[in-house]
């Protein structure tokens, strides 16, 4: 069983076989934030305001970059909806990989982090 630890540790890589529904379940017992929408993992993360929304996109670009695995993001005044698929999987046509998974634990990391300095 892979924790959110595990998860945040790994690097994403080139990816062509997509999970089977039973690794997706198990993963998303790991990250219980997340949901399965649409064959897309989505969360909601939430701020106090814009400014604290667009500094979580600004501190996630980073990762986004470096793993090479972007997210669609849907920006709004105390909200940033992440949702990860991968569309190499599936012969093309698109799925979810260990990617969305690693990239997920890593943006939950950065979203704890950011929420932990800006409490008070
Ligand atoms: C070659 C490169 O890794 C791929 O095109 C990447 C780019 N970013 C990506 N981002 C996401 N979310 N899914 C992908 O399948 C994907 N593929």
């Amino acid at each position: 069983m892979s924790s959110a630890a595990d998860l945040r540790l790994q690097t994403c890589r080139p990816q062509t076989s997509a999970l089977s529904a039973a690794e997706v379940a198990t993963y998303l017992q790991a990250l219980p934030d997340w949901q399965l929408q649409d064959g897309k993992i989505v969360r909601v993360y939430t701020f106090q305001n814009y400014y604290r929304t667009l500094a979580f996109v600004n501190a996630i670009a980073y990762t986004i970059h470096t793993e090479d695995h972007h997210p669609e993001l849907v920006i709004t005044y105390k909200q940033c909806v992440v949702k990860y698929d991968t569309h190499s999987v599936n012969n093309g046509q698109g799925g979810l990989s260990l990617n969305d998974f690693i990239c997920a634990a890593k943006l939950d990391a950065i979203y704890a982090q950011s929420v932990a300095r800006t409490a008070s």
